[in-house]
């Protein structure tokens, strides 16, 4: 494997829900234009510690972190963080597709716009090489104005890629992206996440095993311990974590055995 370059630094990172802690003292690297997997059983705090990588966790009320996540060596819960540049450059797409009501194009120009992009020559631009690059275009082509509400979960999911590509992230972050569409939505998905690899940095949480070992390069496995915490337990080239992991946890756990 090439020279890896640290993306973003996870250091000793925990997390609390008020006063629930809900994950103890994470640490690992995110490395550049690479694919790193999140897997681990339901409640292990796969989502809490995808959220906490560009501060959307934030949104969901009284949180509170321990430790460090360096981007390019500064640390995110510095005060003087920019919460909404640091979310164009750390990009998120969730479970569900989550557009807004309006159409396709839109969608796409949204934070553009936002931005500070309002040259229709420069949107039209962007726009049609985001939803090319999520590998949408073929099929939505024809009715950009049309709204993107009427586009099935799977053209969705890839136009919120699209939407999250058009403001040039560094990092992608995908919650599950999968997790509501059928086997060949998913194949789309996934080969769109290989199109994308050596380009973006990407960090896929995901519950479905075989997704995990075909899309990643690395992979965490997050467990929980006794007093029901979530902690990293193993992190690793994902051919190892699948073939030869040396934890027995982990190895329980890819191998289906989890109890
Ligand atoms: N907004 C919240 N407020 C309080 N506790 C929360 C909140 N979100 C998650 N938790 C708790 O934090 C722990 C980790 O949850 P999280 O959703 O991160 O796990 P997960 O591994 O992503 O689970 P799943 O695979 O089921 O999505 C759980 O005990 C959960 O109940």
């Amino acid at each position: 494997m090439n020279k890896l370059i640290p993306a973003i630094r996870i250091k000793s990172l925990s997390f609390f829900y008020g006063t629930t802690k809900a994950l103890e003292g994470v640490t690992m690297d995110i490395h550049q234009n690479k694919v790193t997997a999140i897997i681990g059983p339901s409640g292990c705090g796969k989502s809490t510690f995808i959220k906490s990588i560009n501060r959307i966790s934030e949104l969901e009320g009284k949180v509170r972190v321990e430790g460090q996540v360096e981007f390019y060596g500064q640390n995110i819960y510095e005060r003087s963080v920019n919460l909404n540049r640091l979310r164009r450059q750390i990009g998120m797409v969730f479970q569900k597709p989550n557009l807004f009501p309006m159409s396709i194009y839109d969608n796409v120009a949204y934070g553009l716009r936002i931005a500070g992009l309002n040259s229709k020559a420069q949107l039209d631009e962007v726009v049609e090489n985001a939803i090319k690059n999520a590998a949408l275009w073929d099929e939505v082509k024809n009715k950009l104005h049309k709204s993107a509400l009427g586009l099935s979960g799977g053209q969705q999911q890839r136009l919120c890629i699209a939407r999250a590509l058009a403001v040039k992230p560094k990092v992608l972050l995908m919650d599950e992206p999968c997790s509501a569409l059928d086997p060949i939505a998913t194949m789309k998905i996934e080969e769109l996440i290989d199109s994308l690899r050596g380009e973006l940095t990407i960090a896929i949480v995901t519950h479905n095993m075989q997704q995990a070992a075909r899309v990643s390069d690395f992979t965490a496995f997050f467990n929980t311990d006794e007093s029901r915490i979530g902690q990293m337990v193993e992190f690793g080239i994902t051919g190892q974590i699948f073939g030869n992991a040396l934890d027995e946890r982990t190895r329980d756990y890819v191998s289906g055995r989890f109890g």
